[in-house]
């Protein structure tokens, strides 16, 4: 049985190529945690936890990320045979609680190396192997300046790179959010679909007046309006409204797409690797939602390459994918961390083909944006390195 022989975690910060505003939080850079396995027949997998934002969007931070998995996941993958990928995720489950973020990380990590142990691209490793090639990706309009977001959206679509817009709001008065998405879909009108986000910033009052008048903008889906534990009136709006209501910060795994799916909390759900708690999670959750009859969309934490090409390879195995996704984390980036950028054409990012994720990192970019490149960290096994 291989054995894993070294464990390397750390932080890349890369830079934004805009501000990213977002209700919780406006970002400059994101914070990348890499996480590399190397096996004991020199075999590498790498992974990737993100979040957004530090500690404003969810439980887990980036430094939080880097230290569950140096502390007290690598104990437990040190005595795992990395080849039974299921069997390893299942044993660090027993000792380590939560942290889906660290242990998407870590399970993207394993199935990259156990697909190029078996030759073998990851969506073959994760239900059944990939059915499309490319997925349509959405891009996200958030400067915080309705012009510039205009102009935005008139280059992207010009280059024919997108035609699905997803706008962040919630952190201004409903209406004045209202006025805000409706100049932009005025300005795309049919060429394309201009969604929204609240991340959770909106009381149920707000919501019910926000989805009627975002209805009547013409908007098409309405992410995550009200606090990710109310699934009752994520249920109530999802009733009233034709506009379809996504669950996005409410899903956090299987057991969550089956509470919202049972009680109609959403007719479409946002699938995130990093929120779920890995791929294979991930593809449960895709599961639960079809089963309900719950529309499904290829989500993102704004993922670097690493990560963006796992959630593809995810996305790419489901039978159906009516809402698209959003996988354009990297092109937010000023640098790209990959030494083969990710392929985006015609509206699609192409799924990588290769064994594993199919992708490589870039060493000296990597290197040049790690946080600790002054004094950096290197977990070697005790007496296998
Ligand atoms: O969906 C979120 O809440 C997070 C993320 C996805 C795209 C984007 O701009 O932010
Ligand atoms: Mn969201």
């Amino acid at each position: 049985m291989a054995t894993i022989v070294e464990i390397d975690t750390y932080i890349v910060d890369i830079p934004t190529i805009r501000p990213h505003v977002l209700a919780m939080a406006t970002m400059h850079h994101q914070s990348i945690v890499l996480v590399r396995l190397r096996d004991s027949d020199g075999i590498e997998g790498i992974g990737e936890g993100t979040t957004i934002g530090g500690l404003s969007y969810g439980e887990e931070s980036p430094e939080g990320i880097k230290l569950a998995i140096d502390t007290y996941i690598a104990p437990v993958l040190e005595t795992c045979d990395p080849s039974q990928v299921g069997a390893a995720m299942a044993k660090i489950g027993k000792s380590v609680f939560g942290n889906h973020l660290a242990k998407c990380a870590v399970e993207t990590a394993l199935l990259d190396l156990a697909g190029k142990r078996l030759g073998v691209p990851v969506s073959t490793l994760i239900g059944g192997g990939a059915i499309r090639d490319r997925l349509p990706v959405a891009w996200t309009l958030a400067s915080g300046d309705t012009a510039r977001d205009i102009e935005e959206a008139e280059r992207v679509l010009a280059e024919r790179r997108h035609n699905i817009f997803k706008l962040k709001i919630g952190k201004r008065d409903v209406r004045a959010d209202v006025a805000h998405v409706a100049a932009i879909k005025r300005a795309v009108g049919d060429r394309g679909s201009v969604r929204v986000d609240v991340n959770q910033n909106w009381s149920e009052a707000q919501a019910d007046l926000g989805m009627k008048l975002l209805e009547e903008a013409g908007v098409d889906l309405v992410e995550q309006p009200v606090a990710r534990h109310d699934h009752a009136a994520m249920a109530r709006l999802s009733a009233k409204h034709v506009v379809p209501l996504m669950a996005d910060e409410a899903l956090h795994g299987p057991a969550d797409a089956f509470a919202i799916a049972a009680c109609g909390g959403a007719r479409v759900f946002a699938v995130k690797i990093a929120q779920s708690g890995g791929l294979l999670p991930a593809h449960a959750v895709a599961t639960i939602a079809q089963a309900g009859g719950v529309g499904l969309y290829g989500g993102t934490m704004l993922e670097g390459g690493v990560g963006t090409a796992a959630s593809a390879h995810v996305f790419a195995t489901l039978p159906s994918l009516a809402w698209g996704t959003e996988l354009f984390g990297p092109l937010l980036l000023t640098e790209d961390i990959l030494a083969e950028p990710l392929r985006y054409a015609d509206f699609h990012l192409s799924v990588p083909t290769g064994p594993g994720l199919g992708i490589a990192l870039d060493e000296d970019r990597v290197a040049f944006h790690r946080r600790d490149r002054r004094s950096p960290t290197l977990h070697v096994v005790a007496g296998r390195g």
